[in-house]
């Protein structure tokens, strides 16, 4: 099935796809959903007695496709109760159907679509295209100007069953060239574990207060995760790690950082991110530690020639 594309949004996926469309010699196609290796069961904790999970159905090698899926549909990120009623009255019965059949948290207010759009939709950061017709860009005054959405909201509903976790097993990527997300392990994954994804990007850097704040207010769930489930020493130690990643991350990105203590703090976060139990960061192997550290040497180089000039 065609994913429902917004009006808003179609001239500019199809540059996207156009742009990206030489990428496809390497494209997965959407995986089987009898051969995807997970299965759904209620998850008490997460969401209530009616909440789903994605359990992995064998042992899963770390970097394994899990599901490789297209979007139910892609509406903009912004959208009103109105609005989303209107665009799901465009789409096929058999799209509405799938629709419905998802969970929706969201408070009463939002109604049975948009609050489903909320519970269960990827706002996506949309790639960057340069070819400058279909609208994409305007002229104004000043010359040419962007008026292309920067995000999106997708809804893949069988990836829509997997939770989120705070020390997540899996993760995503989308492939441009045809709109399939693929969701794959980032450690080995045994029979019967829950699949889990981090639903949005610096947790690691958060006390077990800050993320469940955050997750309450982008996501209106309380994190009934491992790591959120954590109580007394184990709690404190968590945090702790996390308070000094945190450290860590600010003191880099501040650029005051001599050259030695910015690599003795990139050691240290990959020690701490292990310790943490974030074993499947491959951007934390030893090769990408030696990888960031030399960007870092670069940007410095290229910030001291700048501001010698
Ligand atoms: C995209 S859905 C995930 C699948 C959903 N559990 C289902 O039954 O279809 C997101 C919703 O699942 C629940 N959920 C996901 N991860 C959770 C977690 N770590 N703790 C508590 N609830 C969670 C929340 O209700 C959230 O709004």
């Amino acid at each position: 099935m065609l994913p429902y594309i917004a009006p808003s949004l179609r001239a500019h996926l199809v540059n996207i796809l156009l742009s990206h469309a030489s990428d496809s010699a390497s494209i997965p196609t959407e995986s089987d959903p009898g051969d995807d290796p997970y299965v759904l069961r209620s998850t008490v904790t997460k969401g209530g007695s009616a909440s789903l999970g994605a359990f992995a159905a064998r042992d899963l090698d770390r970097g394994e496709p899990i599901v490789t899926e297209r979007p139910l549909c892609i509406w903009p990120q912004e959208l009103e109760k109105d609005e989303a009623e209107a665009m799901f009255e465009q789409m096929s019965d058999v799209a509405k159907a799938e629709l419905m059949a998802l969970a929706n948290a969201a408070p009463s207010n939002l109604g049975e679509v948009l609050g489903r759009r909320a519970t269960n939709g990827f706002n996506v950061e949309l790639p960057e295209v340069e070819m400058e017709w279909a609208g994409v860009y305007r002229e104004d005054g000043d010359g040419k100007a962007e008026i292309s959405p920067s995000h999106a909201g997708f809804i893949f509903p069988r990836i829509a069953r997997i939770n989120h976790s705070c020390l997540n097993n899996a993760d995503h990527a989308i492939d441009w060239s045809n709109l399939l997300m693929t969701v794959y392990a980032t450690t080995p994954i045994t029979e019967g574990q829950e699949i889990t994804i981090e639903y949005t990007s610096s947790l690691i850097q958060r006390t077990r207060a800050e993320r469940q704040a955050l997750l309450h207010e982008s996501f209106n769930f309380a994190c009934a995760c491992e790591c959120c489930s954590l109580t007394g020493d184990e709690l404190a130690a968590s945090d702790g790690r996390r308070k000094v990643l945190n450290d860590i991350v600010e003191g880099i990105a501040s650029g005051e950082w001599a050259r030695a203590d910015v690599l003795k703090g990139f050691e240290r976060m990959k020690e701490l991110i292990e310790e943490e139990g974030y074993v499947g960061m491959p951007e934390f192997s030893e090769a990408g530690v030696t990888g960031a550290y030399h960007m870092w040497v670069q940007m410095r180089k290229q910030r001291t020639a700048s501001e010698d000039e």
